[in-house]
């Protein structure tokens, strides 16, 4: 693998590293005529260098967080409490985030059909202050040999529909880089690939860590992909997050009984046998303040039902009430 080239504007040395945090996040969907909260009190903070994997089942607010992060809503959703942070300071929702840049599932509809694929990323490149037509286009250039692209010169001039799935996110990555993020936020940009090419941009997202010092958000709702990339793992169910914690402990030692039910849920799992969950997530209509997973949740006792839930503070921490009663019975299992 090659070294990735210097960006094209360097932030002054004493300039203060991007962090971005999400504090507290509600975002709100229209259905019909009513609103409903489908994100509820969303909190976590990145450091540069650092991969968070948000990981959970399909609808459980994963991607609107992220494009809340992001500033990219979809149409019909919108932030209705909290806030975003970059570099400590509170964005407008639709406020363009200075050194974040987001990759999505879908690079088909993120690219302009109707522009080439390098004009597309001169275009971000351009977005820069202070950064000519001629840069922009060397950049462009650099960026797609920086990607992997082989035959750059002649692929800078194809359309999106001419390329691959993934040397379309190949594309989208570099144009990511063009605007030489400090944050990159990543919403499922594996799933639509086969497992080769999906190994692929892994490796090369974790370069752009690596090297670039880039703080990484992956939207997943595949363990594997966490496991091996991530240093985090925030567990979120039915809008809220319900374990955070560093990537090891919480895969090997969850405390959130949903954070267990995934585990055994995936066709990883080496030692445990494959469970899926049974039952299907709340719809947001019927989120409570009391554990939204109760229902469906083997270890579920009547408090579950009626006592509300908070994250805790701590290095790994998660919403469950019963978490210590559930540990000590793992121990038992384990002795
Ligand atoms: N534009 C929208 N308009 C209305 N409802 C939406 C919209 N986008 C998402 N939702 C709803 O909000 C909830 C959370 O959706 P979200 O896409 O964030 O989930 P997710 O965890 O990313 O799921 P997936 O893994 O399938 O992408 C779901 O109930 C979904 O139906």
């Amino acid at each position: 693998m090659t070294a990735l080239s210097e960006p094209l504007v360097r932030r002054a040395p004493d300039a203060p590293s991007a962090g971005l945090r999400v504090d507290d996040l509600h975002v709100a969907i229209s259905r019909g005529h009513s609103i409903i909260d489908a994100v509820t009190g969303v909190t976590f903070d990145l450091e540069r260098g650092e991969t968070l994997g948000i990981v959970g089942e399909s609808g459980s607010g994963k991607s609107l967080t992220l494009r809340a992060a992001m500033g990219a809503l979809p149409r019909g959703a919108e932030i209705s409490g909290g806030d975003i942070l970059v570099d400590g300071d509170v964005m407008k929702p639709d406020q363009r985030r200075p050194h974040v840049a987001m990759i999505f599932q879908d690079p088909l509809g993120a690219l302009n059909p109707t522009r080439r694929v390098g004009r597309q990323i001169m275009d971000a490149a351009l977005s820069r202050e202070g950064v000519t037509k001629k840069q922009a286009a060397e950049r462009a250039l650099q960026l797609l040999k920086d990607v992997g692209i082989s035959d750059a010169a002649r692929r800078m001039r194809m359309w999106p529909h001419e390329l691959s799935g993934g040397l379309r996110q190949r594309i989208m990555i570099a144009m990511a880089l063009a605007t030489d993020p400090e944050v990159l936020l990543c919403d499922e940009p594996t799933t639509a690939l086969d497992v080769t090419v999906q190994d692929q941009i892994l490796g090369l997202l974790d370069q752009i860590r690596r090297e670039r010092n880039v703080a990484l958000v992956f939207v997943t709702h595949d363990l594997a992909v966490v496991a091996n990339l991530c240093q985090r793992i925030a567990v979120m169910y039915a809008g809220e997050i319900v374990e955070v914690g560093p990537a090891a402990e919480v895969l090997t030692s969850p405390k959130h009984p949903y954070t267990r039910a995934l585990l055994d849920a995936s066709i990883t799992a080496e030692v445990r046998p494959f469970r899926p969950i049974p039952g299907l997530p709340p719809d947001p209509t019927t989120f409570t303040d009391t554990c939204r997973f109760a229902a469906r949740c083997g270890f579920a006792t009547d408090s579950c039902r009626t006592v509300p839930t908070t994250l805790g503070v701590g290095a790994h921490v998660s919403n469950c009430i019963r978490e210590s009663e559930l540990a000590l019975e793992t121990e038992g299992v384990a002795a």
